[in-house]
């Protein structure tokens, strides 16, 4: 039998400034698509919004964005979460969903503090906890010292304004959304590919009910099926948050371009490749396991 939809529909979310925007974005889609005037956003505090001090992956990983989210959509508190996918663990629990997506905005990074990476003083220290962008960064500018830097995106900007640090990266998506179209400089893609499923931000319901096929109804299925394919390529890498992949499908015509990086964290070794196919998942793991097998040792005894 198949729960009824609820008088009150409520969206749980995390309180961010960014999370709240983007709650939003999907009530209003759903209100939308089904005329619902009754939908509630239920802000519910993560242990990654507590933990603000150390990097996310010494003490867990992304599941300390989901797991408070996860609990109270599994006991039936909210109907649908609301997550940027970036920071989704690629195993879910089977009775999750992700329902919807939607489309997805500016997939790039930006950088703020300097016109260009090239723009940057030498030895310019950038605040960044992510990986990847530091691997990143180093390996188009090994003099530059990525800094650990936490906290929501305006706490970032603070810090950065309070000379912190010389430069800072964030998505340009969060950026977008929250207002700021004019703070920082786009990278262009082929110096810095994104995080796997930067730009999206996906809806999660129970796996089974009238609250999945509601929620449904508002996928961008080409968001949905691009991001498949760069959140299969992580799962089959094993990879975690300590690891530096990016990646990013894009479509070309009916069948879906992927390409991905990974790097050693100094970003001193990397390999890269592309694929294409039809099957987001079979596409991902395809590149991942070709990549994998091209890897020198410093970066595959990163994953698996
Ligand atoms: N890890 C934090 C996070 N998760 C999603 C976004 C941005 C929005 C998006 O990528 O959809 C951000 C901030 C950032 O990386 O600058």
């Amino acid at each position: 039998m198949t729960a009824p939809l609820p008088q009150v529909f409520k969206l749980g979310t995390r309180g961010s400034p960014l999370a709240l925007t983007q709650a939003g974005m999907v009530r209003d889609a759903l209100r939308a698509a089904h005329g619902w005037d009754s939908i509630e956003i239920v802000v519910i505090r993560t242990t990654g919004d507590r933990v603000q001090d150390r990097a996310l992956a010494e003490i867990g990983g992304k599941a300390l964005w989901t797991r408070e989210l996860d609990r109270a959509l599994l006991a039936g508190e909210v109907d649908a979460c609301v997550h940027s996918m970036k920071d989704v663990e690629t195993l879910r629990p089977a009775a999750i969903a992700v329902a919807a997506m939607l489309p997805r905005a500016d997939v790039r990074d930006r950088l703020i503090g300097a016109a260009s990476v090239s723009a940057l003083r030498e030895g310019a220290s950038v605040g960044t906890s992510s990986p990847r962008r530091a691997a990143q960064l180093r390996r188009l500018r090994p003099d530059l010292r990525p800094m650990l830097f936490r906290g929501n995106v305006d706490t970032r900007l603070g810090k950065l304004a309070a000379g912190e640090v010389d430069a800072t990266l964030l998505a340009a998506a969060g950026l977008d959304r929250l207002g700021r179209h004019d703070t920082g400089t786009a990278i262009p893609l082929d110096q810095m590919l994104p995080a796997p499923a930067q730009g999206a931000v996906g809806v999660e319901t129970r796996a089974e009910g009238a609250a999945h096929d509601a929620v449904a109804a508002i996928d961008d299925a080409a968001t949905h099926r691009a991001v498949d394919a760069e959140r299969a390529l992580l799962a089959a890498l094993a990879a975690d948050c300590h690891s530096p992949v990016a990646a990013l499908a894009v479509h070309d015509g009916d069948t879906l371009r992927l390409r991905a990086e990974l790097l050693s964290p100094d970003g001193a070794e990397q390999v890269s490749g592309e694929a294409r196919g039809d099957d987001p998942v079979a596409l991902g793991a395809r590149l991942a396991a070709e990549l994998l097998g091209r890897a020198p040792p410093a970066i595959r005894a990163l994953f698996g």
